[in-house]
């Protein structure tokens, strides 16, 4: 199962995560988020990340131009969009050259036929929890309702995923599920993650491999006082 990281900004914290070989880690760029990036986040560390760990930036309502100028700034594989960002804007991200995942926030039911114009404008999907903010909530919703999901697009599960629901993960199979989506239930602050914990947790969805600890490279002694001599 796929695993992905969100709301990170700290260099030392990107590196300890990198170092476990999630698929994705995702930043922040909406600024009324308490994950917002803002200037911490280091364009020479995001670019000297290993290729396999996918670069996610989230964006709520915001313009095509004003995405595509982080995409260019930090080198964003994706963008993944949690506002009312409409079918053609996927599609027009796209034709810049970056990967889409389109959110959705999920109430009491979901709306399969509004999830189809997306289907062909992007790559991934996101179920997420409705909630007062655009994301970040930390709640979860019945998953059950994805039982009757046939749309050909992957998603991403997300909304108050923890660690006491490793084993339920584990075990859960429901159409089109492609990985897990983390955030607030592994925080030891906003933006800050639970390296530690994080650990424990992959090693259980991904029993199979091996993690090494993460490389201390010239990006973050760069990037890191406290490891700068
Ligand atoms: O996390 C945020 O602060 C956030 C703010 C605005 C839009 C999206 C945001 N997060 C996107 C994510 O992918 C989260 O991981 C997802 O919403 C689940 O978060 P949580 O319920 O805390 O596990």
């Amino acid at each position: 199962m796929r695993l992905k990281v969100c709301g990170l900004r700290q260099a030392g914290n990107i590196l300890e995560v990198a170092g476990l070989e999630p698929d994705f880690l995702g930043f922040i760029f909406s600024p009324k988020s308490k994950r917002f990036v803002g200037e911490e986040l280091s364009e020479e560390l995001l670019k000297s990340l290993p290729a396999s760990v996918r670069k996610v930036g989230v964006f709520v309502d915001q313009s095509t131009a004003e995405i595509m100028q982080q995409v260019r700034r930090f080198g964003l594989d994706l963008v993944q969009l949690h506002g009312a960002e409409s079918p053609a804007q996927c599609a027009e991200l796209r034709a810049g050259g970056v990967g889409v995942i389109k959110a959705f926030a999920v109430g009491e039911a979901v709306d399969f036929a509004a999830l189809e114009p997306y289907a062909a404008v992007c790559d991934y999907f996101l179920f997420d929890a409705a909630g007062p903010q655009p994301g970040g909530n930390g709640t979860r919703f019945n998953w059950e309702l994805l039982r009757q999901y046939a749309l050909p697009v992957p998603y991403l599960l997300a909304g108050g995923i923890d660690p006491s629901m490793v084993a339920e993960l584990a075990h859960l199979r429901l159409p089109g599920l492609y990985g897990f989506d983390v955030n607030s239930g592994f925080e030891t602050a906003p933006a800050l993650k639970d390296a530690a914990v994080l650990r424990r947790f992959f090693a259980k969805l991904r029993p199979d491999s091996v993690v090494l600890p993460a490389p201390a490279t010239d990006a973050v002694r760069a990037s890191t006082p406290s490891a700068a001599n």
